[in-house]
Parts: C-alpha cells; sequence; structure tokens
C-alpha cells in the first residue's frame, strides 16, 4: 500500500501529547494529515523541517513508529489540521485558496529566529530564542494567524502597509483567537510561547491594547514610515485599534462567537480590498452584519457602535 491514513502520537512543545493524522508507507509514516476533505482534491497537510538551515520547504518528516517527538513539528501539523477544520466546518471555507490547496509548513527554521510568517507559499516558523520565544508553532492562536495571512492575500489582498496592513494583522489576530477558542477574557495573542520563563504576559492584548504598546483609538494612531524599522507603517502597532473594534463587539451581549467570526470573515472576503483603510474595514463589517443578521439587528448595531468606539465611523 503506497499511501494510507494512520494514527500517530506526539508531544508538543508544551509537553502535551497528542494525537497525529499521519501517512504510512513501507518504511514507515510521514507527516501527513490525508483525512480532510481537500484530499478529494489531492490536498494534504504536510510538515517539515528546515532542520535549522532556511532552505525551504526542507525535509518532509518521517518515522519509523508513528511516535513523534519533534515537539515544534507535533504542534505545527496538529495546530494546522485544527485550522483547516474551524475554516471547512464553521466558514465553509476550503483551505486558504478556498480550492483545498496543500497546508505546507517547517518548522525549525533558522536558529534563535523569534518569528512565523507565511510566505506566500507555506508557513514557517522559528523555534524562538528561548527568552522572547519558544518554538513559535507550539500556539494554536499563532499557527490560526500565519495561515489567516494566506487566506487574507487570496481574498481582499490587503498590502502589508499603513492601514490596510494594520487591517491585515488584525484580521490574522481576530481569527487566530477565533480559532484558538480559549476562554481568555484579555482576548491575547500568542500567550503560549512568549518568555517561556515568565508567566500571564503575551504578544498582543485584543482586550487593553495599550498593555503591549498598541493604541487602541484612532486619537492614538501612530503614524510611522513604511520601512522595517517602521513597522511598515506600524501594520503590527496600529492593528490595535480595529483588535479593540473587534473586542467590543464580540463582547456586546447577545453576540456569540461563532457570529462575530462570520461577519468579520464575510467583511474579509466578500467587501475589503487591497487598499482598505479602517472607514472602509467598518463599512464592510456592518454590511456584512446587515446581510447575515439584518439592518436593524442586535449584530448590526453593535458592530457600528463597536467601531464608534474607537474613533472610526
Ligand atoms: C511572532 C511574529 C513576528 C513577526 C511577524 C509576525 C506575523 O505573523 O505578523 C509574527 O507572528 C505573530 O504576530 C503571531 C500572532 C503571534
Ligand atoms: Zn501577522
Amino acid at each position: 500500500v503506497n499511501h494510507a491514513a494512520a494514527t500517530g502520537t506526539g508531544t508538543g512543545v508544551l509537553g502535551d501529547t497528542k494525537t497525529l493524522n499521519t501517512d504510512s508507507y513501507s518504511g514507515g509514516y510521514y507527516l501527513r494529515d490525508i483525512t480532510k476533505p481537500m484530499y478529494s482534491t489531492g490536498g494534504k497537510i504536510e510538515t517539515y523541517t528546515a532542520n535549522y538551515g532556511t532552505a525551504l520547504p526542507g525535509t518532509l518528516l518521517t518515522d519509523a513508529d508513528n511516535v513523534w517527538t519533534d515537539r515544534a513539528a507535533v504542534d505545527a501539523h496538529y495546530y494546522a489540521g485544527k485550522t483547516y477544520d474551524f475554516y471547512y466546518n464553521k466558514l465553509g471555507r476550503n483551505s486558504f485558496d478556498n480550492r483545498g490547496a496543500t497546508l505546507k509548513s517547517t518548522v525549525h527554521y533558522s536558529r534563535n529566529y523569534n518569528n512565523a510568517f507565511w510566505n506566500g507559499t507555506q508557513m514557517v516558523y522559528g523555534d524562538g530564542d528561548g527568552s522572547q520565544f519558544t518554538s513559535l508553532s507550539g500556539a494554536l492562536d499563532v499557527v490560526a494567524h500565519e495561515i489567516t495571512h494566506a487566506v487574507t492575500e487570496r481574498t481582499a489582498g490587503l498590502v502589508y502597509e499603513y492601514q490596510p496592513g494594520a487591517l491585515n494583522e488584525s484580521f490574522s489576530d481576530v481569527l487566530g483567537n477565533l480559532v484558538e477558542n480559549k476562554n481568555d477574557p484579555k482576548w491575547l495573542l500568542g500567550e503560549d510561547v512568549t518568555t517561556p520563563g515568565i508567566a500571564g504576559d503575551a504578544l498582543r492584548s485584543m482586550s487593553n491594547p495599550n498593555e503591549y504598546g498598541q493604541p487602541d483609538h484612532m486619537n492614538e494612531y501612530q503614524n510611522l514610515p513604511n520601512t522595517r524599522e517602521g513597522d511598515w507603517g506600524g501594520v503590527h502597532i496600529n492593528s490595535g485599534i480595529p483588535n479593540k473594534a473587534f473586542y467590543n463587539f464580540v463582547t456586546t451581549p447577545g453576540i456569540t462567537k461563532d457570529n462575530a467570526g462570520k461577519i468579520w470573515y464575510r467583511a474579509l472576503t466578500q467587501y475589503l480590498t487591497s487598499y482598505s483603510q479602517f472607514i472602509d474595514a467598518r463599512n464592510a463589517t456592518i454590511q456584512a452584519a446587515t446581510d447575515l443578521f439584518g439592518a436593524n439587528s442586535l449584530e448590526a448595531t453593535a458592530v457600528a457602535n463597536a467601531w464608534a468606539s474607537v474613533g472610526v465611523g
């Protein structure tokens, strides 16, 4: 048999055990998930190692006995599967291209690499330096954040600069937390992999962006240059404003996470375009809420109020 779905076990970055969808071949097992609906058109979830170099995708991981000990790889694979399931089951999207494209991840990228990114073709995760970060695939909100960059690229195409770039970042934070689906009242990002030596901190907070140096209102918008040093006009900084708008919306009594996700996803995929500004995101999310729940619905009203609360609209 050249390809058969198998179930393995693995240890994650935080030492937890999880079951993995793998692919058996004559000599052992590939870290390849062939159980998803995408497989009907050849789509798979595959996890590779760069073996601390920078050549991509690197080597597809294999194992002799289907008991996996590469913790970064275990989590990259497992969390990519969880993210695929969320998009398919909750939002009706079949992988990042909505046509069942294979989800490819590479772990152990470079050395002491405090970064994770979508490179236009695949996800890439560093192992962190052990102080600022531990292996970045060890957090579901991070993995879903990166995969959402791919979704955004294939849909709205929000360019990675200034307000469209901050929206790009915010949609990745919003979907990252919706996929992670923790009961976290602070709606933190990256809490599971930032500063392994310090408990309770994170990379960003959607409930209180100021806590991590982000604005939470238009009157704190930071005009930064479109350079690497300027974070491309502050895409990871000014994202605090749309993040706070989403937080105020999703915590409005009567609003559910599922409905909030449907509204934000519909705005991203049906209304936003490459150079959309914050005001366009306000209008798009109101329109999406109106489409789904009606003009004077609790959802449409709460969306407008949420953006107004951060000085947009
Ligand atoms: C850790 C990191 C560094 C630089 C860019 C990104 C990026 O993907 O924008 C990044 O990942 C995140 O922000 C994830 C959500 C925590
Ligand atoms: Zn990002």
